[in-house]
């Protein structure tokens, strides 16, 4: 079948350049259709055509049922040129697949999600005790701060500790922070800044960003001139990568002495070897860790401060959540991860936030050989075929009238659930590409909001308006609005209320 050609022209090249991939997505599939093909516009990796796709069943095909011709995702040339191919989000093949095997380990396996829920859990009850400090020091007993940049430092820790027992102790900065200067205005503020390695994880981030589809040529004459932009994040990967390796020393030294290991990431990936007996080298043993905490921090911040926010911003939503969190909880008792289960309408709200707010929106991949789409539409050899979660969450042909409204019930009930497709809620993506860290996430997430709602209401200030108006560099960002500035106060347990 034809594609009812062809979303070129220069509003269209417009709307990719300025808006970006996810908005340019949604906005070709109500126009033209669930399948467009577009012309490479930057002939990036010298691809013949990008075909956006927006439908269950195309993406079925693509991530599942015809997968072995989709299993390269498509890469920008900056993270060639960053990662030589190493790591797991920059490599390809069996390469990709070896290193997955040896890191999704820990974040599968219930009784290291177990362990790690604890870290999550404790880390939260430390913020939970900042605000109740911050809060009583107020004359109306409530404080303002904005809420993203909090849950950054929060989840900045709880990936430090799990990743490699490190604590880069951002929480304890919020005390500071809430004592006297005034709040952070985005994700990314100085005041989250507590050392090199920080200053490094979030220069990496915002410079990658700012390259993100600068062609191999480009970023080659780029170096050459020395232009700043590379010279900073060739420093920042250097400041990464020897703190790392001084870290993987010491515990290297640690093991040779007999010492006592760590339930941690690095030790997992340590102490695993290969059918030949090989283990990871320390170079290969970085980029590892490296990837992780660079997916696993930015993603579960932005998700978790907009989950606040949604329920916040929705009465009824969130006396629903307070509700479930009050019945299930004593005063004073800490979520777990065997609670989690029955917090089946908090989940939903996690659900629902991740369905208009996916934290990475766009997941790409690239077709080995020629192909045709179960709706019919040919791909040829080469091409990029764009995915994206939010178009998907966001569209009207899957999700039915009002797609925008925060509903979190399309998750709660089971007939809602069960009548979705499988390939409809895909914030992790789909396929062998899948992010390895999902079930960490969403246990993260639930246990941060659950851990704070229990204890805290939150009235947003600005932006105040239902639809959070969200920016995306590599990740999501709060950039629109400058960060999710809320009023935070104690909370009354709902029984108690109605006495
Ligand atoms: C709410 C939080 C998160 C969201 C929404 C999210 C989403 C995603 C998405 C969409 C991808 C690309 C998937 C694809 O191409 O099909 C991805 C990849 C990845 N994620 Fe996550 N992620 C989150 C948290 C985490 C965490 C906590 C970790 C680590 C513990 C993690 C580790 C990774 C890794 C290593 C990859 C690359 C996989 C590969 O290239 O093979 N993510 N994530």
């Amino acid at each position: 079948m034809d594609f009812d050609d062809v979303a070129q022209n220069a509003q269209d090249v417009s709307v990719i350049f300025f808006e970006g991939l996810h908005v340019a997505q949604l906005k070709f599939s109500q126009k033209y259709g669930p399948v467009c093909r577009f012309a490479n516009p930057a002939s990036l990796n010298g691809a013949t055509s990008w075909v956006f796709i927006n439908s269950p069943e195309n993406i079925q095909h693509v991530c599942a049922t015809n997968v072995r011709n989709y299993n390269r995702r498509y890469l920008p040339d900056i993270y060639t040129y960053v990662t030589h191919g190493k790591g797991i989000l920059g490599s390809q093949g069996e390469y990709n697949a070896r290193h997955r095997r040896l890191c999704s380990g820990p974040f599968r396996n219930k009784w290291q999600l177990q362990r790690f829920s604890s870290v999550v859990v404790e880390r939260s009850k430390q913020l939970v005790d900042i605000f109740t400090a911050a809060a009583a020091a107020q004359p109306g007993g409530a404080f303002a701060t904005d809420v993203a940049v909090q849950a950054q430092r929060l989840t900045l820790d709880v990936v430090g500790l799990v990743a490699f027992s490190h604590d880069f102790a951002c929480v304890e900065q919020v005390r500071r922070d809430l004592a006297g200067a005034a709040p952070g205005a985005g994700g990314r503020s100085a005041a989250v800044l507590q050392d090199r390695v920080l200053w490094a994880v979030n220069t990496f981030g915002e410079v990658l960003a700012q390259v993100f589809i600068t062609p191999l040529p480009l970023l080659q004459a780029m170096e050459r001139l020395g232009l700043p932009h590379l010279r900073q994040l060739g420093e920042a990967v250097g400041v990464m990568r020897a703190a790392m390796l001084d870290v993987i020393a010491e515990r290297r030294a640690t093991l040779a002495a007999g010492g006592e290991g760590r339930d941690d990431l690095l030790q997992a990936l340590l102490t695993a070897t290969e059918e030949d007996g090989r283990g990871l080298s320390d170079e290969e043993l970085w980029e590892d860790v490296h990837d992780i905490m660079g997916a696993g921090h930015e993603t579960t911040a932005t998700t978790t401060a907009a989950l606040l926010y949604c329920v916040s911003a929705h009465a009824a939503v969130r006396d629903r959540v307070e509700a479930e969190l009050d019945a299930l909880l004593a005063d004073g008792e800490a979520p777990t991860y065997e609670s989690l289960e029955r917090m089946p309408y908090l989940q939903a709200c996690a659900k629902e936030v991740m369905r208009l707010y996916p934290a990475i929106p766009v997941f790409p991949r690239e077709a080995a050989v020629a192909d045709v789409l179960p709706s019919g539409h040919g791909v040829a050899a080469g091409d990029v075929v764009f995915m994206s979660s939010y178009a998907l969450g966001r569209s009207a042909e899957v999700w039915g009238l009002e797609p925008l409204a925060f509903d979190p019930d399309r998750f709660f009930s089971p007939e809602r659930e069960a009548a979705q497709h499988r390939f409809q809620w895909l914030p992790f993506g789909a396929g062998p590409r899948m992010c390895l860290g999902a079930s960490f996430a969403q246990m993260s997430v639930c246990l941060m909001a659950a851990t704070l709602l229990q204890r805290f209401r939150f009235t947003p200030l600005s932006p105040s308006s239902p639809l959070i108006p969200v920016g995306y560099d590599i990740t999501m960002n709060f950039g629109p609005s400058g960060g999710l500035r809320m009023s935070v106060a104690p909370r009354q347990r709902q029984q108690q209320q109605q006495q």
